[in-house]
């Protein structure tokens, strides 16, 4: 083994960015959110990058592991997983609440592990690739297009937050003419031919609305709606009925497997999710009751790209298709997202990003959208390089938080303009 490609040391900066005021079912986007960089620096002196969640309970099982990986090889992904099931076993994330209000699907110990793992394995991928002068992409096996197409991600949001933070330019889109307002500037500027609209915010009478609007603005257009399981069976019935001349797919419906296979024993529309099937244990039943026919991987959730491309050839096996689901992310993982998505053959549909909505970055080049697609880069590595004087700036920010930003609760935030607001029940339509 070339001690050239051995970890030194691994460096973990949790920053805080910017996030618009954008609205969910379980309330609204906090003014700043949480992000943990990781970088991989071997002994050749090369430093990789990877990206993850940043919230406390992803900090706390990425601190072991950047301790223990040192003196490791870069190319030992398969070595990294078993290490970080010794490493991160017990902490208080280990528990199986939800995540996030429940948007992230299920939290188990084991999905919380692998969303951190995948930081370290994108980073070790980078830094493979750039000593070894090949994209990831390569590392993955080679990629299959030149180019991967995203949707544009439309959300209900106000002008502004409640409480400051930062402002941008886009204003409210709270009806019909709002979101199609909104879609237009995506396609303007962006190239978008796909939309998705986040629901579950307004009664479902009032999203059919906005996207019988989109319909007649973008004819012929792949349109999607997701109210992140908002609703119950018997609604996300009548919204299909009403919705199904113009759905590509309608995604996450109603909250977990059985009322999703019951949805979709009900409509000819397809279901996607990114909640109900975010694990592989989740995979056998809801693939048996043909709950849903799109799944929307997350190489977080799935445990970094090699896991992703795992999804891709179970997923090609049960002829369910396969898609990107996005949260809250900057550039480095949309260099990783664009990568893996490049080696996938059965990429069926336009992936998810929310990187438009992210002004804030920490790579020197922001990525550039044209015809809404991403060129796959072939330079070494993921492509793209940290900005270290914007990542202080981040990190700045998040030691200077008295904590309320560190974990995201978009509850909270909503409580800043709705004081009695609490998480509704599911389902909340
Ligand atoms: O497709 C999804 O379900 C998501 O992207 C989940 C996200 O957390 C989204 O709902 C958001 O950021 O509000
Ligand atoms: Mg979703």
């Amino acid at each position: 083994m070339d001690t050239a490609l051995l970890i030194e040391e691994v460096r973990l900066t949790p920053i805080l960015i910017a996030d618009p005021p954008l609205l969910n079912t379980q309330g609204v986007h906090q003014p700043y959110t949480p992000r943990l960089v990781v970088e991989v620096v071997t002994r050749g002196g090369v430093t990789g990058i990877g990206e993850t969640y940043g919230d406390g309970k992803y900090l706390e099982l990425a601190e072991p592991l950047a301790a223990a990986v040192a003196g490791r090889p870069v190319s030992d992904l398969n070595g990294l997983f078993a290490l970080a099931d010794e490493v991160c076993a017990d902490s208080r994330a280990a528990d199986e609440r939800v995540d996030a209000g429940g948007l992230r699907g299920v939290q188990t110990a084991d999905k919380l592990r692998l969303s951190v793992v995948s930081g370290f394995e994108v980073a070790c991928l980078d830094a493979l690739g750039k000593s070894l002068g090949l994209p990831v992409h390569a590392l993955l096996g080679g990629k299959v297009r030149d180019t991967v197409e995203y949707s544009a991600y439309l959300f209900y949001r106000w002008a502004e937050h409640p409480d400051g933070g930062e402002r941008d330019d886009w204003g409210a889109a709270v009806d019909p003419a709002g979101v199609v307002a909104q879609a237009r500037r995506f396609a303007r500027e962006y190239g978008f031919s796909a939309f998705k609209l986040k629901g579950g915010v307004f009664p479902p009478d009032e999203e059919i609305a906005a996207v019988r609007a989109l319909a007649e603005a973008f004819p012929d257009q792949p349109l999607r709606l997701d109210p992140n399981g908002a609703w119950s069976v018997e609604t996300s019935l009548y919204v299909a009925e009403q919705l199904k001349d113009v759905l590509e797919y309608l995604e996450d419906p109603a909250s977990g497997t059985e009322l999703m296979a019951a949805v979709a024993a009900g409509t000819d529309v397809p279901l996607a999710t990114n909640m109900c099937v975010t694990t592989l244990a989740e995979v056998p039943e809801a693939f048996a009751r043909d709950a849903v026919q799109v799944i929307l991987s997350d190489h977080h959730y799935w445990g970094g790209l090699h896991r992703t491309r795992e999804l891709a050839g179970i997923c090609r096996t049960f002829g369910v298709g396969l898609s990107m689901h996005s949260n809250t992310h900057l550039g480095i993982s949309l260099a990783a997202m664009t990568h893996v998505a490049a080696t996938v053959p059965n990429l069926d549909y336009a992936c998810d990003s929310h990187y438009p909505w992210q002004t804030e970055d920490v790579i020197t080049t922001r990525h550039v959208f044209e015809d809404g697609r991403l060129t796959v880069s072939d330079a070494p590595g993921l492509g793209v390089e940290l900005d270290r004087e914007r990542l202080a700036v981040l990190h700045r920010r998040w030691l200077d938080d008295d904590g309320t930003m560190r974990e995201r609760d978009d509850a909270a935030a909503m409580r800043k303009a709705e004081p009695q607001w609490r998480t509704p029940s599911i389902p909340r339509w």
